[in-house]
């Protein structure tokens, strides 16, 4: 697998971040980093996302800065400039997929149905989102989707949060969960930043308990 895809399967949680701001960019970095989660799915929904992942890349260079919501091949190009690591996406577009594959950046794209998790299997991907997570059927549809996937690995999100990631991480299915809870706008836009540190060590310590570590 991937070595950045193995270290986000490693991290457990992947904070997805919506910034306003590219000013908050940076302390929001530190605090996912100082609370143990070095990683950040930055998400092309607001015009500072692309500002934000260069100033994180650029500061945290040890940090797993991705870009989310990208939804052409065009974002692709504009996010790996800036310094994503890797892209997620909330559906399977094949045009973004193949581009990614080609030029070796590492894709997780949202598949919701086994037609798409074969779409991913057909260009060699190992791990694929699955989104909306608890609204399309939470980890009882993921356990049944990935019955005949066998080497197919997920990484629900949406609806996640610090109650029923613990189901999710015990499963042996699940590569990571993706979740907002720890990084909400409101907390953002506040500047409570020694907040969202503290969730992010509370998630942390979930990622430890359901692996039992
Ligand atoms: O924007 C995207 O590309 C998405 O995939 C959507 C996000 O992953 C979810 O909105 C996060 O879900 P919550 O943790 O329930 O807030």
């Amino acid at each position: 697998m991937n070595e950045v895809l193995k270290q986000i399967g490693e991290i457990g949680i992947v904070p997805v971040v919506v910034l306003n701001d590219a000013k908050d960019a940076e302390p929001l970095a530190q605090a996912l980093c100082d609370g143990g989660l070095p990683c950040a799915e930055v998400t092309f929904r607001t015009d500072a996302a692309e500002e934000s992942i260069r100033i994180m890349a650029e500061k945290f260079p040890n940090m797993l800065v991705g870009a989310g919501t990208v939804l052409t091949t065009e974002q692709v190009d504009r996010a790996v400039a800036a310094g994503a690591k890797f892209i997620v996406s909330p559906g399977l577009n094949p045009k973004v997929v193949k581009y990614c594959v080609e030029k070796n950046i590492p894709i997780t794209p949202g598949c919701a149905n086994p037609s798409d998790v074969e779409q991913a299997l057909e260009n060699g991907l190992e791990v694929v989102k699955f989104f909306p997570a608890e609204q399309a059927g939470g980890l009882a549809y993921i356990k049944a989707i990935a019955a005949p996937y066998v080497g197919m690995k997920f990484m629900p999100t949406g609806g996640i949060n610090p109650k029923n990631v613990k189901e999710y991480l015990a499963c042996d299915k699940i590569h990571a969960c993706g979740g907002s809870w720890m990084v909400k706008g409101d907390l953002v836009k506040a500047g409570e930043f020694d907040k969202i540190r503290e969730l992010v060590k509370e998630a942390v310590e979930i990622v430890k308990e359901s692996r039992g570590k």
